[in-house]
Parts: structure tokens; sequence; C-alpha cells
């Protein structure tokens, strides 16, 4: 396979690398990924994340695989056990269907090719979502963005990221407003992080103050991304996100998804069928980071930890995708169907 890199992976002399999320920002640390088992790994412990780029890094490890002489049957149940490695963001799903239709109608050989193929589509699609985004935003805008979507999420410039680091590069004079995104902290410590090396003038807030803000006429637009888009407009992402939108809605600030046609789910019908995954009680108890395992409750508080919530429909100003911009009437049309 050839060399590749973008900001959180890369593949350099026949081995993969990922960059560690979970210590991000503080510490830059790249862990080489052999494995399925070692991507699986990494995968639900968010050392790689972001729907984009979970089926990237998956479907870059199987390219290597079959480089490095795996057999078909290995390839197809390794592709099964990655694909199930988290189970809202449809990327990863998207992404293993595309490798395992290429293992079938040419074999192992044609899994590299393939898997370069879904890096630099998915750096083409975030380009094309970033241009189209950015017509929307306004001089001296205030975004509000929620977990992180940028470069850190996908092979690209991002989604949500994407499209106001290209406002940024216009000269538009944005300022961000972070959710820091409990319980994992990605708007906190990714977004952050990434604000400041895009040079985007930024203001880090607990999700609980983004209602205050857009009271006091403070937010001109919330941008977010996705980890699934049922084919009604309803959409998965970081839990938070559908508080965000009711109090968009509550307040009139326009609210837009941005995400790749490689999010869209037309099995799904709408967001009640979105599986949402749930995870561990110690996310919520406390944090564990590489500034250390805190737990704050009694070590025994019962917990709910939902890692994504579904946003409807009917809460969204528009769909920016890579093959334009929706409203809800283009969708209720059913504009997701043909994508
Ligand atoms: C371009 S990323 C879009 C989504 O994947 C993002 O908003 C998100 O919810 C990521 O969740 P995570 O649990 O950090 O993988």
């Amino acid at each position: 396979m050839h060399d590749l890199q973008a900001t959180s992976i890369k593949y350099q002399s026949n081995t993969l690398y990922v960059l560690d999320q979970h210590q991000l920002p503080h510490i830059e640390s790249w862990l080489p990924c052999e494995s399925v088992d070692a991507m699986v790994a990494m995968i639900q412990k968010l050392q790689i994340r972001g729907a984009p780029l979970i089926g990237i890094g998956a479907s870059l490890l199987l390219g290597h695989l079959a480089a490095n002489g795996t057999s078909a049957a290995k390839l197809q149940s390794s592709a099964e056990v990655l694909r199930a490695a988290r189970p809202t963001a449809v990327n990863l799903m998207n992404n293993m269907d595309s490798m395992l239709a290429a293992l079938h109608s040419s074999g192992p050989a044609a899994l590299p090719a393939e898997a370069e193929r879904l890096f630099h589509e998915d750096i083409a699609l975030c380009d094309t979502l970033a241009t189209l985004g950015a017509e929307l935003i306004t001089a001296n805008a205030n975004i509000l963005t929620h977990c992180n979507t940028g470069s850190l999420a996908t092979a690209g410039v991002g989604t949500a990221i994407g499209v106001i680091n290209a406002a940024h590069q216009q000269g538009k004079n944005i300022h961000v407003y972070i959710d820091e995104t409990r319980p994992l902290l990605q708007g906190g410590r990714l977004t952050a992080w990434e604000m400041k090396q895009l040079g985007v003038a930024h203001t880090l807030i607990c999700d609980n103050m983004a209602a205050l803000l857009m009271r006091d006429g403070k937010v001109d637009c919330i941008l977010v991304g996705a980890d699934r888009i049922a084919v009604n407009g309803d959409f998965a992402n970081k839990v938070g996100t559908y508080s965000l939108a009711v109090n968009a809605h509550h307040h009139n600030v326009p609210f837009y998804v941005v995400a790749p046609y490689t999010t869209v789910d037309v099995e799904c019908l709408n967001g009640e069928q979105i599986p949402i995954e749930e995870r561990a009680a110690a996310e919520v108890r406390g944090v564990s980071s590489s500034f250390g395992d805190v737990c704050w409750s009694p070590t025994d508080t019962p917990v709910f930890n939902p890692a994504f919530d579904v946003t409807p429909a009917a809460l969204v100003t528009g769909w920016i995708l890579d093959k334009g911009v929706f409203n809800q009437e283009q969708i209720n049309k059913g504009a997701l169907k043909t994508l």
C-alpha cells in the first residue's frame, strides 16, 4: 500500500499508525496498529474516533492485511468483526461493505487500492462540504459546535469544523463557541486543540451554557456533524446534540448538520431505527484520560450513558451534504433516498 498521511492516521513503510486521541491534547502519541483486535480496541477506547475516521481506519487496516498476504476468508471475517466495533456510526458499516464488495468481485489484491480510494474520497468529500457550507456563514458570525468534527474525525478537513475552517480562511472573522461535550470531552480536548491549530477565535463552554448564549443572542448558527442520518432526515450525533437542537428551535437559531453521503443509511427509515451505543458507567461517574482517572460520584452510583442521541428532522434548518444543501421540504420529498 502507498504511504498516506492525515492529521490522525497515517500509513508509513508498511505500518498503519493512529494518533492516540485518548491522550490529546496534552500528549501526541502515534500508535502502530497491526491487528484487527488492536483496531477494535482502539475504536472502542476512542483512540481513533469520529464517524468517517473509524471507517477509514478499519478499511486501511484491511488493505494492509490484504497487502501482507491475509487470506480472503480471514479478510471476510475481519471485516465482520471490525464492522461491529461500534454500533452507531454507519460510515464504519458502509466502508466495510465497500471493502467486502471489492473482495468479492476482485479478491484480496483489490483491497489496498479500495482502502486508499476510501481515504482519498473522504478528503474530497470534506473539501466539498467545506465549500458548500461556508457559503451559509455570514461575516462576523458566532458559531456554536458540539463534539469534534474536524481533521481528527476524518481523513480530510472535517465536516462541521471543515465548514468553520473554510469560513475562517475566507476572512469572515468568525468566532466559535465550543461545547466541552461531556462525558468524554471531545469538544474541550479535541475541538479546542483544532481551533487553536487553525487560528480560529474560540471560547470553550460547558454544555449546559449553550441555552443561555442563545437566549442572549450570542449564537448566529449551530453546526454539528452526524454519525448516522436516516432517510427521513433524523440523525444521530454525539449525545447533547438533541438538546442543542431543541434550544436552537426555541431561540430561532439556524441549526445545520454537516455530513458526507457515507454517513447516510438508506436502510434506516427514521431515527428510531438508529442503534445507540451505551458506554461504561465510569465515563459519567468521573473521567479517565491522560490527566488521570477520577471518580467524583459514589463508586456504585447508577448511570445512564448513551454515547449518541437522535435529533428529529423537524428541528433541522439544513442538511449540508456533499450533493448540496437540503432543506426540510427537499428531505421530506425523499432527497436522501437518491444520494
Ligand atoms: C465528522 S465527525 C461526526 C461525528 O462522528 C461526531 O460529531 C461524533 O459524534 C463523534 O463521536 P465519537 O464518540 O467521538 O466518535
